[in-house]
């Protein structure tokens, strides 16, 4: 018999294995993150977090294992049915139409939600999505400007806010302040806590003082296993074989996680 779905887990992954021309990238992980939390996936590179991530997505088909969202199996369903149930992802490298404003992307991501005959009859939903989406990003000022234009942080906030727009459940960001000023990594995390409170945020990370100023829990993962399952920073942070995975792979975890977060 499967395992009971509890009321506030929104993501309720088992025994995930993902063989890789029989490298096992992703080897027997569970994983449980609860509705409007913002939970952190960390560890050494290569630990397959990303691959977790993007099995969750449906781009990775799993070996073994399952991954329940919202008390639905998503092994086997495309990729775009796991979009319209509404799981957002964002990429390492941000992903916009440059060509285009920042108004129209998210104009263009806001009707993705919605069928024509809606557009056509309700087209104040998307303008007031993306209205929302603009205050909430702080991308007010630059609504007309071509999305190729803006600075780095700004196109990853532009990101958010177009996934934003579809009004996703989970949001899955992917290392979202590597390559940020101290300025940007604050707003971004201002952005995700706030996000926070109208869905739940699975994300990648390295950076472990971006972890503990805005994680709810932390999972860490190593060589493609858990190392230690949802806890909070501080139990992370004081956990011996946590210290010994960082440490024994060159440096402590605070210099390995800033290092790969810079
Ligand atoms: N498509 C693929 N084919 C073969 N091996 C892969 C593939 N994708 C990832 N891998 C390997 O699987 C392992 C896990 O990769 P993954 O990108 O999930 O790790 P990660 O924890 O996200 O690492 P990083 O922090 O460096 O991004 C790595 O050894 C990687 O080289």
């Amino acid at each position: 018999m499967s395992e009971p779905f509890l009321i506030d887990e929104l993501l309720k992954i088992r025994g995930l294995e993902v063989d890789f021309d029989g490298f096992k990238a992703v080897d027997g992980v569970d994983l449980d993150v609860k509705v409007n939390e913002v939970h952190f996936l960390i560890g050494p590179n290569g630990a397959g977090k990303t691959t977790v991530i993007d099995c969750v997505t449906g781009m990775t088909k799993p070996t073994e294992g399952s991954i329940r969202f919202d008390d639905v199996e998503l092994r086997g369903k495309k990729e775009n049915s796991i979009v319209k149930m509404g799981i957002g992802r964002t990429f390492q490298t941000a992903s916009v139409f440059e060509a285009l404003t920042v108004e129209e992307n998210l104009d263009l991501a806001a009707s993705f939600r919605f069928s024509m005959l809606k557009l056509l009859r309700q087209r104040r939903g998307t303008t007031d999505a993306v209205e929302r989406a603009l205050e909430d990003t702080g991308l007010t000022d630059v609504r007309d400007k071509p999305a190729g234009t803006l600075s780095h942080g700004q196109k990853q906030w532009l990101e958010i806010g177009m996934l934003l727009c579809q009004d996703p459940k989970l949001l899955l960001l992917d290392e979202p302040v590597a390559g940020m000023s101290p300025e940007e990594r604050t707003r971004t995390g201002d952005l995700i806590r706030l996000t926070a409170e109208r869905c739940t945020v699975l994300c990648v990370e390295h950076d472990m003082d971006f972890l503990r100023r805005f994680a709810d829990r932390v999972t860490v993962m190593d060589e493609g296993k858990i190392l230690k399952a949802a806890s909070t920073v501080a139990e992370v942070q004081a956990d011996e074989r946590v210290q010994e995975i960082y440490i024994g792979k060159g440096r402590g975890i605070e210099e390995q996680t800033q290092e790969a977060g810079a």
